[in-house]
């Protein structure tokens, strides 16, 4: 079966389309792109560890099978330049309202300055407000702060986090 993606095209806004760089495409991520550099893209963001292509496919397959992840890549020439998360979170509170939580926001190093951050922010904000929900929040550094207004969010609140002993929760 082709490889349509992780979640519709209708969700990607044209908007931010024709706002990329000339020969610069935003879609959902595919399995394919495993071996066009989704992993070494977000090697900018954290550590990613070595995930086999097998691990890779069964992960993408569970996320498929949910109706909660909208993972989006920018591709330029076959390769992934940047990515970015929004995972919908199903709520009672709000008359079971609907909050989006923007994660593991990537662009490659020699790709950065050129508004991609800014599209992809865009473009989940696209989906989240296209997918009901009432807001989107997410956690970044200090570092990240002033990026995250210039994309239109403000700070709200403060992150706290409880790691436990294992590998998998080394930020
Ligand atoms: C929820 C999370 O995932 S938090 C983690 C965020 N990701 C990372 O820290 C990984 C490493 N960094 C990156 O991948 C990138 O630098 C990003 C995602 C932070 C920014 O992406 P870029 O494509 O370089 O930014 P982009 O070109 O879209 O910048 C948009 C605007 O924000 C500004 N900006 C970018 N980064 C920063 C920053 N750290 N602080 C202040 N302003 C910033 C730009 O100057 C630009 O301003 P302008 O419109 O006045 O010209």
């Amino acid at each position: 079966m082709a490889d349509q993606g992780l979640f519709s095209s209708d969700l990607i806004s044209p908007t931010v389309s024709e706002a990329l760089p000339e020969g610069y495409t935003a879609r959902s991520l595919r399995l394919a792109d495993y071996d066009a550099g989704f992993l070494d893209c977000l090697r900018v963001l954290t550590t990613v560890g070595e995930i086999s292509k097998e691990q890779f496919a069964e992960r993408y397959q569970w996320m498929s099978s949910q109706d909660t992840y909208y993972v989006l890549v920018i591709e330029d020439k076959g390769k992934i330049v940047g990515t970015g998360a929004l995972l919908v979170e199903r709520k009672f509170i709000h008359s079971l309202g609907l909050v989006g939580h923007i994660e593991d926001i990537a662009v490659a190093k020699d790709q950065q300055g050129k508004k991609l951050g800014l599209r992809l922010i865009q473009a989940l904000d696209f989906i989240a407000e296209k997918v009901g929900c009432y807001k989107t929040i997410l956690d970044c550094s200090e570092a990240n702060e002033g990026f995250y207004v210039k994309c239109g969010f403000r700070r709200a609140g403060l992150e706290m986090a409880h790691y436990y002993n294992t590998d998998k929760s080394k930020a």
